[in-house]
């Protein structure tokens, strides 16, 4: 079967999986290709950094690792760095399709282990299949990387690689498919019995699959109380019964039963549980109709389960179904595992991975399913009922809350089974480094996406014709981000929508407003008249122009004085928010105050907690220059007017991002806050300005959200020409979230 067939095989929405296909190669493909490169922690900037980074400096580095081996953990980034190794035999469900197809599976782990859990990545493609050939390579790469996971490579060779490796290497080996599948299965089906009160003890198990995750799945829970003689497997030759001669090698013929099934449909029968790790649709309702009360059904094949959830349900409404995709509720996926169990396993020196980390890994992840929803994981998932239940089983993979559940548990139990070289010594200051971590990065748009589809609102596009807003437009719908009002001529945006390609249809999923020429006029006076929730405009022309319509229709909020501008940065090291952008070009010290007012108040939506500076070339009163007086008095007022919030100034950019910068300059007395800065209040339109553009296009590929703009009496957002369509969906979804109700 080709790769293709078999991924079209599943599939049942042909237009929507055609969009999905070319969202993805565009993904892929754009703006840089795949999706991970390497990047220098250290500046290597003049003859002294040189020195230091390269010869004559590295020497010492060396001498010490020579003299000590422990020390590459100090000076190299090995102790951080983890192999994703394949071959490419088994890759997803897709099979044998080679080392080098599999490279964006391998990638893609790559950034999980870094979006997640601050785990750098080498992904490693090798053209071998001999299995003592590949141990060989692996082998050789230990004074690499601090940890080697294995990927989808095929049973049953895996068992035998992953064994020998273990038992030669000094570092974490860790096989993917078949341990994080089996602790997150293993969780699943934990909390799936609760839910349907049945003891482990007595469940019938079907299993489709008897290869590297099923195998290992199956083992996993055998150990967790799941009886063998309960259990029934296939694989592609059909039942594993007792006296079968063909594929029967080892790990097969331990679950080999004397019976006379023969066919997956003989030994769903009556089951309580179906576990599938095999291939796309092989479980059909009929099926599901004849399983006992209650099912479980476990269909993990990826990318298209063994049976879609819609089908399982219509067969058997009273069925708890998880797949491995994450467009259904219940996603049993080994990503909620592998990042967390490295990232614990790396930090506190793991020399290899024990039953009692995995074991860890299960519990933490069960009990983390069944704890109350904090404010962070009701925030990030608004609108979904996250309570333990049919639906719930399992933890989503943006739960913020995954690494510190599961890190520091797997940590303690390494070290508890006698294999951790630097045991954590302060568990709880772990933990807080783990969750500053990750609030950092990954998370930064949920919380508005989340309000945003809790409450969709009617968002009117004044560039309706574009070809970016199209297509941002069919991602808002796709997602219930909001109801989209397109505005410009019919037939012209008509026309786009089938250029583009898109899916969206006219009063189904858009409402058309036909406008000739001044479309940002016309959504202004939409917006004024309350016939629209909120406003995104920009995409052409200049942002006073816009600007004049939104202060002319819309005018300020109640109590503003003003309207500003804000653009956001996701940068590695934290989100930045640069104010005045747009708007207001040398702003007094009242506006100065009023604007850190307003951008502290829209950090809140991105559920972050402001840390405000007030940028200056004086650092605390070292210039007496007006602008200098300016920033100090701004500064003043917000104690005055604002004592709760967190501000420093006036400040210059470097002591506002590092604590120990400013505290050589910081006078006794002086308000201070922790860490870095989150918002820096710039002095001057173009010192903002200049400030964001920089660091975005230095940066290189931090995300920005922007230009936000505040004051304003309604919901409005003017972009600039440059917007992508990432950047209009994520305004969509702020614009969304910040409509008031009246
Ligand atoms: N959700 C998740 O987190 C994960 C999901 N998976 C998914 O599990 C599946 C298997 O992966 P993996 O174990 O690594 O691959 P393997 O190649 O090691 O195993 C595949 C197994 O599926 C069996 N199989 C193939 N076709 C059928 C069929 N028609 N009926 C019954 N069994 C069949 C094979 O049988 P035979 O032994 O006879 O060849 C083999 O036992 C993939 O779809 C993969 O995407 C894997 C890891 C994690
Ligand atoms: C999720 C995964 O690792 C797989 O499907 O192979
Ligand atoms: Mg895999």
């Amino acid at each position: 079967m080709s790769t293709e067939s078999s991924l079209d095989s599943g599939i049942q929405e042909p237009g929507k999986d055609a969009q999905l296909r070319a969202d993805a190669l565009d993904y892929h493909r754009s703006p840089t290709r795949g999706k991970i490169e390497v990047v220098a922690t250290k500046p290597l900037s003049n003859q002294r950094d040189l020195s230091l980074a390269y010869s004559p400096g590295v020497a010492y580095a060396c001498e010490e690792i020579a003299a000590d081996p422990a020390m590459a953990a100090e000076y190299t980034s090995r102790g951080n760095l983890v192999a994703v190794i394949s071959n490419g035999t088994a890759v997803l469900g897709l099979g044998n399709i080679g080392p080098l197809a599999s490279k964006p599976v391998m990638e893609g782990k790559g950034c999980l282990f870094k979006k997640f859990a601050g785990v750098d990545v080498f992904d490693l493609e090798l053209a071998e299949n001999d299995p003592d050939k590949l141990i060989d390579a692996i082998a050789m790469l230990e004074p690499t990387v601090g940890g080697i996971n294995l990927e989808d490579i095929k049973a049953p060779e895996c068992f035998y690689i992953e064994k020998k490796l273990s038992e030669r290497m000094k570092i974490p080996v860790f096989h993917d498919d078949q341990h994080g599948t089996a602790i997150i299965s293993s969780a699943a089906l934990l909390n799936a019995l609760k839910v349907v009160g049945k003891d482990i003890g007595s469940v019938k198990l079907a299993a489709s699959g008897a290869g590297a995750a099923a195998i290992a799945c199956l083992d996993m829970m055998v150990s967790m109380g799941v009886k063998r003689e309960n259990i029934f497997v296939t694989d592609s030759k059909g039942v594993i019964w007792r006296g079968r001669e063909a594929s029967m090698e080892a790990n097969k013929a331990r679950f080999a039963q004397e019976t006379e099934a023969r066919t997956l449909a003989d030994i769903v029968r009556d089951a309580d549980v179906f576990l599938g790790c095999s291939t796309a649709g092989v479980l059909t309702g009929e099926m599901v109709k004849t399983m006992a009360d209650r099912p479980v059904i476990l269909a993990l094949a990826n990318p298209e389960p063994e049976i879609r959830p819609e089908v399982a349900k219509a067969a058997r409404p009273d069925c708890i179904v998880a797949t491995g995709r994450s467009d259904y509720p219940n996603q049993v996926n080994n990503v909620l595992c592998f990042p967390y169990i490295f990232r614990g396993a790396l930090d506190c020196g793991a020399t290899r991975i024990t039953e009692e980390m995995k074991l860890a890994c299960v519990s933490a992840i069960a009990e983390l399913t069944q704890a109350e929803a904090n404010d962070a994981v009701a925030a990030a998932y608004a609108g979904q009922d996250l309570r333990f239940g049919p639906d719930y089983i399992i933890p989503k993979p943006f739960d913020p809350r995954l690494m510190a559940a599961i890190a520091p548990s797997v940590a303690a139990a390494a070290e508890a089974s006698g294999v951790a070289a630097r045991p954590i010594t302060d568990m709880d200051a772990y933990r807080e480094r783990l969750a500053a971590m990750i609030y950092h990065t990954s998370f930064f748009m949920r919380p508005v996406f989340a309000k945003a589809r809790a409450k969709p609102r009617r968002v009117a596009y004044a560039e309706g014709f574009d070809a970016r807003v199209l297509r941002a437009v069919q991602t808002v719908v796709d997602e219930g981000l909001a109801q989209p009002v397109l505005i410009g001529r019919g037939p012209d945006i008509e026309q786009a929508i089938r250029d583009a390609g898109l899916r969206m249809r006219r009063d189904a999923d858009y409402t058309l407003v036909e406008c000739g020429d001044d479309t940002t006029a016309c959504g202004t006076r939409l917006l004024a008249s309350g016939k629209v929730d909120a406003l995104i405009c920009g995409m052409q022309g200049s942002y006073d122009s816009h600007l004049a319509h939104v202060q002319r229709d819309i005018g300020l909020a109640p109590g503003a004085q003003v309207m500003a501008a804000m653009n956001a940065l996701v940068l590695d090291k934290g989100t930045l928010f640069i104010t005045d952008t747009y708007v207001n070009d040398q702003p007094s010290a009242e506006e100065l105050a009023a604007i850190a007012r307003m951008a502290s108040e829209e950090l809140r939506q991105f559920g972050l907690e402001p840390k405000a500076a007030l940028l200056s070339h004086s650092i605390f009163g070292s210039s007496s220059r007006p602008s200098a007086q300016r920033v100090r008095e701004a500064r003043e007022i917000l104690a005055r007017e604002a004592p709760g919030l967190d501000v420093i100034g006036e400040v210059h950019g470097d002591a506002a991002l590092d604590e120990n910068i400013r505290a050589i300059y910081l006078p006794d007395g002086q308000p201070n806050f922790e860490g870095s800065a989150n918002l820096l209040v710039m002095p001057s339109l173009d010192s903002a300005n200049i400030l964001f553009n920089v660091l975005k296009v230095s940066s290189g590929k931090g995300v920005t959200v922007g230009p936000i703009l505040l004051g304003a009496a309604k919901s409005v957002h003017i972009l600039s020409p440059s917007a992508t369509v990432r950047r209009i969906v994520n305004m969509t979804a702020l614009a969304v979230a910040d409509v008031k109700d009246a």
